[in-house]
């Protein structure tokens, strides 16, 4: 395994105020120079090597008794045993170097009380000459009691004791910092379980009780007695109660059955075709016309036409030419909200006159109407702008969607070289009826929201049907025909009805892949009815014919019918989300990255404090560069940089969780090293940027 070195070059250190070894060379123990990982460890293979019963029990030496000792705890109990030396907290738990754990109580030690206990967690001497404690490690805060392992004392209620982030949250840039290396608790256990806090005689639960029955279990734990959280926090993953955030959690559902060693650093980030997708879709929000002679229209600028389509004229100038959906030339344009800086859709109808003010005011009725399948209007007005009288809409924009029109029966269309008939293989037909089935489900949900809300959609068509994501629909350009026609006579239950019919000839069409299908439409429900499910062929036959009998077509009926459909549809919708959500999972963790990245950025080389002996390279700063150089600037034996992004992604989250695993940063002259915790270097960052604020 190649030695990774920060670089032995560049300026010579300044003498950092942490506790430093000058000339250590001493090479790290797990074989990665630079990563010193528990030194103060009691290694899992002595105890395991000892006899049981002649290791104290921990119970005897912190409350002189043990209430399991006559319930199978296999430890030693005779109290004689118990000298000054087997201190309470031993030099391993209170992360005192091996050297410490030699000497002896005497008056001038830190007195034990089972609340309190002296804290030795800043840098570590990594010197066996250097025998005093760093005064800094003297003037360390007191030892807060460690807690369980959900941060509960044994006083409070688990709710109002649950860990807070430090610093102000409100501050997008201190966010990073919200999250805390949990307390570890003093004695984990196999089972996984919290069994090491005890009851203490009162029934209370007494976190410092360790009840080495209930984590041994019917077998010995070797870690049971091991007092180095670090070296069980993270050689030993499943003993581990308190939560890792600075450890990738990989989320669910896993498809694919990689062996760790196969997995690559892109399994840490979006799906690729997913990223694809999502940044395609920005450069589409995104995109602008160029020169573009299109004007402001009331709020909304930078005008994109989305219409690649040549106009369709009306009237007399172009007889010949079919018309539009809605009688009128339209516009759909992108553009962009001045007041929100969001993008919307401005679908624009030239020449037309508003004859009635109420007309308008409808859109307003379709602001009730919530459902994931419609494309929302939010507004309407009329225009000049363009040197005519139009009518604009204002729908939500959905970058890169085309119209089921586009999707089905267009020249690009995938589905053209698709001929439904005999040559058509079960499996085609089979995944034709999917996305059939997956439409309705759609349409109809759509429609129940709809026509609840006293409305209707009018707007049935494959040219105004939104495919917004892989078989991912939304009814489109809902209101414009209550706009257009709002005088028509006719009520609201005949263009409910309408729907129906106009929902029967769109999926007609799609299922026989031709738009002209319903002129023919006994043949075409008979080659329904040859090659797909007879529900589907039921289902067009209600929407066509409705219940008989002069009857009605309801929306509830059509639900009825469709409900194993609707159940597969839902179940296919949660394993999308939970697909999504797993990607998901992958960028919160960059995120969090990426904030404490701005603030290296912030603190290291500042050339306008150059000169400044506050804050010039020595202490936190010099702490904070040599760091930055541990986790970038490592080469390998032969100088050569290596670029290994998983030990950029470690560092980073073990930073971020203020972890107690330590680190040797070496100077760039080689001369000094230095032992810290990620914890001390959370602080060193927080602090220098703390002051970077007050100076900003
Ligand atoms: N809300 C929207 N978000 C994003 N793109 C849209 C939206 N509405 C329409 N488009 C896009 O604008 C283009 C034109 O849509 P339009 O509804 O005018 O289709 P059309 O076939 O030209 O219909 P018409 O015959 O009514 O003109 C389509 O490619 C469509 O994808």
């Amino acid at each position: 395994m190649s030695s990774l070195n920060p670089r032995a070059e560049g300026p010579s250190s300044p003498p950092p105020s942490y506790t430093a070894v000058s000339g250590l060379k001493t090479p790290p123990p797990n074989g990665r120079a630079g990563l010193y990982n528990g030194g103060n460890s009691v290694s899992p293979r002595r105890v395991k090597g000892e006899a049981a019963n002649q290791t104290q029990c921990r119970n005897i030496v912190i409350y002189g008794y043990c209430r399991y000792q006559d319930r199978g705890c296999i430890f030693n109990h005779d109290t004689s045993n118990i000298s000054p030396s087997k201190n309470p907290v031993s030099p391993s738990q209170s992360g005192i170097g091996s050297d410490m754990s030699k000497r002896k109580l005497n008056v001038e030690s830190a007195s034990f009380t089972p609340g309190q206990s002296p804290s030795f967690g800043n840098a570590i001497m990594a010197s066996p000459q250097q025998s005093k404690l760093n005064p800094k490690v003297l003037e360390a805060a007191v030892f807060t009691p460690r807690v369980n392992a959900l941060g509960l004392s044994a006083a409070t209620p688990p709710m109002a004791s649950a860990p807070l982030p430090q610093g102000n949250l409100m501050d997008p840039m201190m966010q990073t910092s919200g999250y805390l290396q949990p307390e570890i608790p003093p004695f984990p256990n196999l089972s996984g379980t919290f069994e090491g806090i005890g009851m203490d005689q009162t029934g209370q639960m007494n976190p410092y009780e360790y009840n080495p029955v209930a984590a041994h279990g019917a077998q010995v734990n070797p870690y049971a007695h091991q007092s180095n959280p670090t070296e069980v926090y993270y050689g030993q993953q499943s003993f581990t109660q308190p939560l890792q955030y600075h450890l990738y959690a990989p989320m669910g559902p896993h498809k694919s059955n990689l062996l760790s060693y196969q997995r690559t650093v892109h399994d840490l980030f979006l799906k690729d075709n997913l990223r694809e997708d999502l940044q395609k879709k920005a450069e589409a929000t995104l995109q602008t016309l160029p020169n573009s002679t299109l004007p402001n229209v009331d709020c909304y600028h930078t005008l994109v036409p989305l219409d690649l389509h040549t106009p369709k004229p009306q009237g007399k100038a172009a007889p010949a030419s079919p018309p539009s959906t809605f009688g009128y030339t339209s516009w759909v344009y992108k553009a962009i909200n001045s007041k929100d800086g969001r993008p919307y859709i401005l679908r624009r109808l030239e020449g037309f006159r508003l004859s009635n003010e109420k007309a308008i005011r409808v859109v307003e009725h379709w602001g009730r109407v919530l459902s994931a399948s419609l494309v929302t209007v939010h507004d309407a007005f009329t225009t000049r702008a363009f040197g005519d009288n139009s009518i604009v809409f204002v729908f939500d924009y959905f970058p890169l969607s085309q119209t089921l029109q586009e999707v089905h029966f267009g020249p690009n269309s995938r589905y053209q070289t698709r001929h439904h008939g005999p040559h058509q293989s079960q499996t085609q037909h089979a995944n034709t009826e999917h996305t059939l089935w997956s439409y309705i489900v759609q349409i109809t949900s759509a429609l129940k929201a709809i026509h609840a809300a006293g409305l209707a959609a009018r707007t049935i068509q494959p040219s105004k049907i939104l495919l917004t994501n892989k078989n991912r629909i939304r009814i489109n350009c809902c209101s414009i025909f209550d706009v257009l026609h709002f005088e028509s006579g006719r009520t609201v239950l005949d263009y409910q009805q309408d729907d129906y019919v106009a929902f029967g000839r769109l999926i007609l069409s799609i299922a026989c892949n031709n738009p002209h299908a319903i002129n023919n439409g006994q043949k075409s429900l008979d080659f329904v009815g040859r090659t797909f499910t007879p529900e589907l062929k039921n289902f067009l036959l209600y929407l066509f014919h409705g219940p008989g009998n002069g009857a009605v077509r309801t929306i509830d009926d059509l639900l009825s019918m469709i409900s194993f459909q609707m159940i597969q549809s839902f179940d296919s919708s949660l394993h999308q989300n939970d697909v999504l959500e797993s990607n998901l999972s992958r960028e919160l963790e960059n995120g969090r990255l990426v904030r404490l990245l701005f603030k290296f950025g912030f603190i290291n080389e500042r050339p306008e404090f150059a000169h400044d002996r506050t804050w010039s390279e020595t202490g936190d700063r010099y702490l904070i560069s040599l760091f930055r150089d541990y986790i970038f600037h490592q080469v390998d034996e032969a100088g050569n940089p290596v670029l290994d992004m998983v030990h950029v992604l470690q560092c980073l989250n073990k930073l971020d969780a203020g972890s107690d695993e330590r680190c040797m940063l070496v100077s760039r002259d080689d001369h000094n090293s230095l032992i810290v915790t990620y914890r001390e270097l959370k602080r060193a960052i927080e602090s220098s940027f703390s002051e970077l604020s007050k100076r900003g």
